[in-house]
């Protein structure tokens, strides 16, 4: 490895001794106990590949920091609940808390957000963040797999968390989100504060009507500057075909930057799996190895500020309204009325006929309710959920609507 010393392991602890890792381990001595191999006067560095925000992860790595050892941690969900806290106790004993590997698997973005843009004042940083969520949309979108098949692959293959609701339902995203902005922004790290829905309410006639309209859907972070506070937010987003983001398929995870002097950066690779973690474990090693420590958040833990949060409905943007609007005269009309008075303007309306089942009675009902997409021009969230809310109100749609945010690139 190319940091200029012999890199050891000397000692493992997990819960099952017996359990065949496919590596050969018995050199190393073995802890039950994960907080007494971090406080082990045998070791120079901690290894926490745990999860898990509180319990032996959070026991373990504050008790190596507290003896005084480096930490590398791919643990996400630690660090956005207790991050700042950690970095504080680190710095306090002059060693690292490194963590490359908590967001965006294999891609350097922490080092290069930290150290290589450390010159530039960042206006948002967005990106594909959890591979199990790309993973399945892509699957879902070119086999038409249901989500649950995808899911349990996706399981199979390493990519998901123990817990898999932390990266269908977009928490694991708001975790790694939160990260990058604390280091980009200089703010706190408040998780809580971020915007999350996940990826469940997403059907292939959303996928199928994505696509026609020149879209594909991508489970997106974003954090920008506003001009009334930092926006966090993860959600389903419709992507124009025609970016770079549309086109991160699988397990690959993207994230771009935005910054005064360096312009636009993308950054894309593996997400998740065994090999894109260890590749960024063994950086955050090698870095402790050759003796560069940097703050953990690429300034004192005492100089972050107190995160200002923008309010999600002052977000701007286009929308993606999927209706089920049964077909009864004056229907249409309502619906565009009630998008007029609340000032939305349309790009489109699609009236979409549902496919005739085989079993369809040969004259159908006509108060049956067919699909309607509208993508509208820029709005403000509070606009469009009052119009969404009245319309649901009006009785013509039969289910509630479904609300896709469209993300526009320079
Ligand atoms: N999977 C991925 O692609 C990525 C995961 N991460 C993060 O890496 C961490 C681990 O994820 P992952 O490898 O998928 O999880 P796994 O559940 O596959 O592995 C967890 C490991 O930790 C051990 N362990 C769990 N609890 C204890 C405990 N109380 N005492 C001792 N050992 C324990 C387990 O031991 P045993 O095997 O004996 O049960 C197991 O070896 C998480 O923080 C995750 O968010 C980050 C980037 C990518
Ligand atoms: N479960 C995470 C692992 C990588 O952080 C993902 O799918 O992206």
């Amino acid at each position: 490895m190319r940091s200029g010393r012999m890199i050891a392991v000397t000692a493992v602890a997990a819960r099952d001794r017996s359990r065949d890792r496919g590596v050969d381990v018995s050199d190393c001595a073995w802890f039950d106990d994960p907080v007494a191999l971090a406080r082990s006067p045998e070791i120079d560095v901690f290894v926490e590949l745990m999860g898990g925000a509180e319990g032996a992860a959070r026991e373990a790595v504050e008790a190596a920091l507290a003896a005084g050892k480096h930490v590398v941690t791919a643990n996400k969900a630690l660090l956005a609940r207790h991050g700042a806290a950690l970095a504080a106790l680190a710095e306090a004993q002059g060693v690292s808390l490194n963590f490359e590997a908590a967001a965006a698997g294999g891609i350097p973005i922490i080092k290069t957000l930290r150290e290589s843009l450390a010159g530039n004042r960042v206006a948002r940083v967005y990106g594909i963040l959890n591979g199990t969520c790309n993973y399945i949309l892509t699957r879902m979108e070119r086999e038409g797999l249901s989500f649950e098949t995808c899911l349990a692959e996706a399981q199979r293959l390493g990519y998901a968390e123990a817990d898999p609701t932390f990266d269908i339902d977009g928490f694991d995203t708001a975790h790694k989100l939160s990260l990058l902005a604390a280091i980009a922004f200089g703010n706190r790290i408040d998780a809580d504060a971020v915007y999350v829905e996940g990826i469940r309410s997403i059907t292939t006639a959303d996928i199928e009507a994505a696509d026609e309209l020149g879209y594909r859907i991508k489970l997106l972070g974003v954090a920008s500057r506003t001009d009334t506070g930092f926006e966090q937010r993860v959600h389903p987003t419709m992507v124009p075909k025609s970016s770079p983001i549309a086109r991160v398929d699988g397990v690959t995870n993207a994230v771009a930057v935005e910054a005064d002097f360096v312009g636009r950066l993308v950054l894309s690779g593996p997400g998740a799996g065994g090999d894109a973690t260890a590749s960024a474990v063994m950086s955050d090693i090698a870095d402790i190895a050759r003796g560069d420590i940097v703050g953990t958040f690429g300034r004192p833990a005492s100089a972050l500020e107190p995160y200002r949060q923008a309010a999600m409905r002052a977000h701007e943007g286009g929308y993606y309204i999927r209706l089920s609007v049964y077909d009864r005269p004056g229907a249409f009309a309502s619906i565009a009325q009630r998008m007029a008075e609340n000032g939305i303007s349309l790009e489109s309306i699609v009236q979409r006929r549902r496919a005739p089942r085989a079993d369809a009675p040969e004259h159908p009902t006509p108060m049956a309710p067919q699909p309607v997409i509208l993508i509208t021009y820029d709005t403000t969230e509070a606009q469009i959920k009052d119009a969404l809310d009245r319309i649901s109100v009006d009785g013509h749609i039969a289910e509630r609507p479904q609300m896709i945010r469209i993300e526009q690139f320079a």
